[in-house]
């Protein structure tokens, strides 16, 4: 098996704990490739810049491949004049995939509101503009645990978007979709020759049988029983707040939930350290750490950098599998 390319690790925002979460993640042993402003990494940071991702850089130094930002980065403060390098950054970190440079991208958070209001970026986040970059494919939001038995793997398939709209918004046609890129990923990206996915309910007790809410029978549980007659091991529609506890997440290998806050809440809760944010569907491989921006503690070096390592080791072993 040959090794596979440097992963590029995009600076995200620079007023957030991105730039010095950049050197701790050098000890999750991966060879990766920070792609950003060496004006914005911490005092005292060994770097050495690198033109190409096969450059070697002595052992213990962050390598850089540079993109120049107009101004410096206050931490907890973000500069309207740097929110289109950062919307820059991504798009070229997607050009080093998609050529074969890198072997994949691993991104530190951005702040959604700082790049709307610098550069009116069009997106809710990167999943959103990545997979506008990919050529306008479907993809999938998913968080993944690393430190918790059984795993939480969580998929919420309406993903940024107002709660009031999320009825309206998750259709069969999405769940279908969902259902099935989270399948193929699972088995190509996560070595899993017969994935079970389970399908949270949208409304309480996943409706009661119709007396809280009518989606699952209308049409959630018809979906699922079509598509387990084509071979896919679902479950479900289940009761969103009794199919996280380990018992539960014994029976699936992922769990789809039908908006942000349902699926994001549990594997938050349950391994905020070690959870990593995957896209599935893309044509090259992307993996981010499940935190954000962190202002309140920007620039303190505080910040813990296990989240972005095990991004990395997973976009990393991703790569090698493909
Ligand atoms: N992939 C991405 O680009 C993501 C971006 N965001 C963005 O980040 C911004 C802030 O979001 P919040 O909801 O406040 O979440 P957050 O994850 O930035 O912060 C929530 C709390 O967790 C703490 N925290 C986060 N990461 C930490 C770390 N590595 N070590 C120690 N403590 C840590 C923060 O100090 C804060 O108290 C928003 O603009 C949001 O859209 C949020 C999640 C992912
Ligand atoms: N809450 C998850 C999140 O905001 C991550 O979004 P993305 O930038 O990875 O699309």
């Amino acid at each position: 098996m040959t090794m596979p390319r440097p992963i590029i690790l995009t600076c995200g925002e620079p007023a957030g704990i991105g730039p010095e979460l950049a050197p701790k993640a050098l000890a999750s042993g991966v060879p990766f490739v920070f792609l950003g402003d060496p004006r914005h990494l911490p005092d005292g940071t060994l770097w050495a810049e690198v033109t190409a991702l096969g450059d070697s850089v002595p052992v213990g130094t962050l390598p850089v491949l540079r993109h120049d930002f107009p101004a410096p980065a206050v931490p907890g403060r973000p500069d309207p004049a740097n929110a289109q390098a950062v919307i820059d950054v991504i798009a070229r970190a997607v050009d080093l995939a998609q050529t074969g440079q890198a072997g994949g991208i691993c991104t530190l958070p951005i702040n959604k509101e700082a790049l709307k209001r610098g550069a009116g970026f069009g997106f809710p986040g990167h999943t959103e503009y990545l997979a506008h970059l990919a050529g306008d494919v479907p993809v999938v939001m998913m968080l993944a645990s690393t430190n918790v038995q059984p795993p939480c793997r969580v998929v919420p398939v309406t993903i940024h978007v107002a709660i009031a709209d999320v009825p309206r918004l998750l259709t069969p046609a999405l769940l279908e979709q969902a259902i099935r890129i989270t399948d193929a990923a699972l088995r190509r990206d996560f070595g899993l020759d017969a994935p079970r996915i389970a399908i949270a309910g949208l409304n309480p007790h996943a409706g009661e049988n119709g007396v809280m809410g009518h989606e699952e029978l209308d049409w959630i549980a018809p979906l699922v029983a079509r598509l387990r007659d084509q071979g896919f091991a679902l479950s479900g529609p289940l009761p969103a707040d009794t199919m996280f506890h380990p018992g539960a997440r014994a029976r699936y290998d992922a769990a789809l939930c039908a908006y942000h806050d349902q699926a994001l809440i549990p594997i938050k809760t349950l391994d905020f350290a070690g959870g990593v944010n995957v896209t599935l569907g893309l044509p090259f491989v992307r993996t981010s750490p499940d935190h954000g921006t962190a202002f309140d503690i920007a620039g303190q070096g505080i910040a813990d950098a296990e989240s972005v390592i095990a991004a990395l080791r997973m976009a990393f072993d991703m790569a090698g599998k493909r």
